[in-house]
């Protein structure tokens, strides 16, 4: 009994539970106010919310965290809340005078935007009961919600359906604009809870108290028409449950026995809302088929659904026939099997008929089936192809995938099976079993379901498939490792006859075009490849070519020759290559260039009719390959996403869904689990636009000087700026040096500007201190060379000038003193 109980409360523990306690949520329903948000987004705008019945406190983290900072938050319930950050927690029973008072001073003047409520009373007692006492808290919220809301403020509740439910949806039609029943994902199936929003409170002036009184409105509902104005200001609506026009009475009861013999039980079955047992119904009572679950249904009708009424309606039918044997006792007893009868011809051949009939509809229901899945199996392999799998320009995969979906003859299929394991068997059969075999096999082929042959073609298609795609991968690999090596991409000779090597001995090779000579000729008779040669397979090289290749086996490319021509390096051989056919073509001219020789330069230079430009360092930079480019941009978006609040939790909240945790995909074929993990993720919400805004900035970024060099460049126009205040200040001096002739003043001008251009300036002599006693240095060179002796002097010079200076004005200050 233990065990059992045990075993229940793990099955409660589902995702949601691990969910909270990941999130650090203190409870599970913490998910279902966030669900419901996410629905209709009433935390967002508030300011102010009650939360009752709110220990733990799942649903006050909730509020706080997608209320905006610094709303009120206050939660009551019966057992203390543990604090939760920027709330207040009240222990109150929200249905006493006192909490109302508590809240009142804990709201100070505020009125609530949102009123919550999850309260769930002790249950155990029994379900009526436990209905009974939820609808009735939930009804003693409301009184609370509808003092403490705010004119067009949200009352969310929780309710169980049961027979008072429609008397509460009736009631909060009275309060509020708009009323839904919505049950979000986080609550349980199993569980009779429903959470009802309502939005846009009327906040009428004077709320009739019966309204908000359980004793009337759960007792007076069920009793009889309502007659009193509930409000004062509004007239009633009418009721939104899907009662009949012009009644006003909620509840129409009608009575099992009835219910039993009635022709049209169905449609009592929709124009009732409960059945009660009747006296003459208690025999029924009784019957080992009346659950309990039975009569709580009959309770009320309008909640129920397909599940409910089908039990219903396959108890009335045990019913009728209970009835039945009841009311004809001796009947049943007294009946006697008729003796079978030997039918006539014409009997015969109409029940022939019949069957043949039978079987012809059973025939054509086959058939149409199968069509059906057919095509159900062509729009798959459509969209599959759409979405996935279908890799654009390859044809061949096309071509191999159509017979994926193509449903093989079984015949086809069963022999294929045979070819493939090609036992000792199938040579029994030819012997004496041979007469037997196929009428075993066409018996097998009646037993494979066409579903499970579906399948297991599918599975091993698919197998072939994913097994292509990663050898072409794998070619592809090895082909930009070899181009990398090589960084001959596009005249790699060789590599094209490897590649045309493996593509033809490739399984999947159709078949290609000759080899395009011609089109070569073309391409490599532009001037670009002067002094390239293209050579093909036929072409026997000469001996030193022979020889020059076994040195340097690497054929020459062309991002080499850029190279070489930046650089004043010599080739071995000054010898033009023979072009193809050993006539001398207009520019397929090849040179040979192995580096390390310095020999001759010029001449090559002249020969390859190219300019020499000074030989420059090659350096190599280091730059992001395209992926990682596209991994900063993608993480750079993600950040901006971050940054804000609304698509921060929208980007969180997307990866919450009913996939997420979906791992169960046990006996699931494999392309599906593939094609489910390619695609049941959420999109990153990344348009092109924000891509290429973002590419932009980089740029923007990269091209910039770095900090110090900006700052230099700053501190430099900073000077020059000052440089260029003074010699205005000279320079305006000297225009009203009325000793000067004019001449003399734009010399003296002249000479000024001069002193500011650094390229006018002379340059300064460098000072170069000799090893050994060395004079004689200075005169008119760019260094003057100067010994230890003449450094130390100067420098010694120089500070005594400095100290003269400061002990000059040191005196000074003394003598103001
Ligand atoms: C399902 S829990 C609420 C869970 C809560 N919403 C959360 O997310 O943590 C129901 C709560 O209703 C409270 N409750 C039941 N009757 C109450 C009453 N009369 N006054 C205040 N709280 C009550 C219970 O103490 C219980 O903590």
């Amino acid at each position: 009994m233990g065990q059992k109980k045990k075993k229940l409360a793990k099955g409660r523990l589902d995702k949601f539970y691990y969910l909270a306690k990941e999130q650090g949520y203190r409870s599970r329903a913490a998910f279902k106010l966030v669900q419901l948000n996410k629905k209709y987004n009433f935390l967002g705008s508030a300011k102010a919310c009650l939360d009752l019945c709110a220990a733990p406190g799942g649903w006050m983290q909730v509020a706080s965290k997608y209320m905006p900072v610094q709303s009120l938050i206050v939660g009551v319930d019966l057992v203390p809340i543990r604090q939760v950050r920027n709330c207040i927690s009240l222990a109150e029973d929200i249905t006493t005078q006192k909490c109302r008072t508590e809240i009142k001073k804990a709201l100070k003047t505020w009125k609530v935007d949102v009123c919550l409520h999850d309260g769930a009373p002790n249950m155990g007692t029994s379900w009526v009961q436990d209905a009974y006492q939820q609808a009735e808290l939930t009804l003693h919220a409301l009184k609370l919600a509808t003092e403490f809301l705010a004119t067009g403020g949200w009352f969310v509740t929780k309710v169980f359906r049961g027979a008072d439910y429609n008397s509460l949806i009736w009631v909060f039609n009275k309060l509020f604009r708009k009323v839904e029943s919505t049950k979000p994902q986080a609550s349980r199936n199993a569980s009779a809870e429903i959470f009802v929003v309502c939005q846009g409170f009327l906040n009428p002036k004077k709320i009739d108290p019966k309204l908000l009184d359980p004793k009337f409105v759960f007792k007076e509902v069920q009793e009889g028409p309502k007659k009193v104005d509930v409000l004062s200001e509004k007239k009633a609506k009418r009721n939104r449950s899907g009662y009949e026009d012009g009644v006003t009475m909620l509840r129409k009861k009608g009575f099992i026995s009835d219910f039993i013999e009635s022709s049209q039980h169905l449609l009592d079955l929709a124009s009732f809302t409960e059945y009660e047992f009747d006296e003459n119904a208690q025999i029924f009572k009784q019957h080992p088929s009346t659950t309990p679950e039975i009569i709580e249904c009959f309770r009320d009708l309008r909640v129920l659904g397909k599940n409910d009424f089908s039990k219903i309606i396959k108890w009335r039918k045990a019913m009728a026939e209970y009835k039945e044997k009841l009311d004809n006792p001796e009947e049943e007893e007294t009946k006697e099997p008729e003796p079978e009868r030997e039918l006539t011809q014409e009997e015969k051949d109409a029940l022939l008929d019949t069957e043949l009939e039978q079987l012809k509809e059973n025939l054509e229901k086959k058939r149409r089936k199968e069509k059906k899945k057919a095509n159900e199996k062509k729009r798959l392999e459509r969209k599959r192809i759409e979405l996935t799998m279908h890799i654009p320009g390859d044809k061949i995969e096309e071509g191999a995938d159509d017979d994926l979906f193509v449903m093989k003859g079984k015949q086809d299929f069963q022999d294929d099976v045979v070819a493939e394991h090609g036992d000792s068997d199938s040579d029994d059969s030819d012997s004496d079993d041979s007469e037997v075999e196929p009428d075993r096999r066409t018996q097998e082929e009646a037993e494979m379901d066409n579903d499970e042959f579906m399948e297991q073609q599918l599975e091993d298609q698919y197998k072939q498939y994913i097994l292509r795609v990663s050898n072409r991968a794998k070619e592809f690999d090895v082909k930009v490792k070899k181009d990398k090596l090589s960084q001959d991409a596009e005249f790699d000779d060789q590599d094209d006859d490897e590649m045309e090597q493996e593509e033809e001995d490739h399984p999947l090779y159709v078949g290609k075009a000759k080899p395009i000579e011609k089109d070569a000729d073309m391409f490599f008779d532009n001037d670009l490849f002067g002094g390239v040669e293209y050579r093909t397979e036929d072409d026997e090289p000469s001996e030193d070519e022979q020889e020059e290749e076994d040195e340097d086996s690497k054929p020459i490319d062309i991002s080499k020759l850029k190279l070489q021509k930046a650089q004043p390096v010599a080739t071995k051989s000054k010898k033009q290559k023979t072009t193809k056919g050993g006539s001398e073509k207009g520019g397929k001219k090849h040179q040979k260039m192995p580096s390390g020789e310095e020999s001759d330069d010029e001449d090559i230079v002249q020969e390859m009719d190219m300019e020499e430009v000074p030989m420059e360092e090659d350096v190599e930079y280091s730059s992001d390959s395209d992926e990682e480019i596209d991994d900063k941009i993608k993480t750079k978006a993600l950040g901006e996403f971050l940054l804000r609040k609304k698509s921060r939790n929208d980007l969180v909240d997307d990866s919450f869904h009913r996939f997420a945790f979906n791992d169960n995909r046990d006996g699931m074929p494999q392309w599906f689990i593939d094609d489910e993990n390619r695609h049941h993720k959420p999109q990153t919400p990344l348009t092109k636009d924000m891509v290429d805004e973002i590419k932009r900035k980089i740029k923007e970024i990269d091209s910039r000087p770095i900090k110090k060099i900006a700052e230099a460049k700053a501190r430099k126009k900073m000077r020059l700026g000052k440089k260029m205040e003074k010699v205005k200040e000279k320079s305006s001096s000297i225009m009203d040096n009325a000793d000067m002739s004019n001449k003399e003043k734009s010399r003296a001008i002249e000479k000024l500007y001069a002193g500011t251009d650094k390229k006018n300036q002379k340059p300064k002599k460098i000072i170069m201190i000799a090893k050994k006693s060395k004079t004689g240095g200075g005169g008119t060179g760019k260094y003057k060379i100067v010994d230890k002796r003449m450094k130390k002097d100067l420098r010694a010079m120089k500070q005594k000038q400095k100290t003269v200076g400061r002990s000059a004005a040191s005196k000074k200050a003394n003598k103001k003193k």
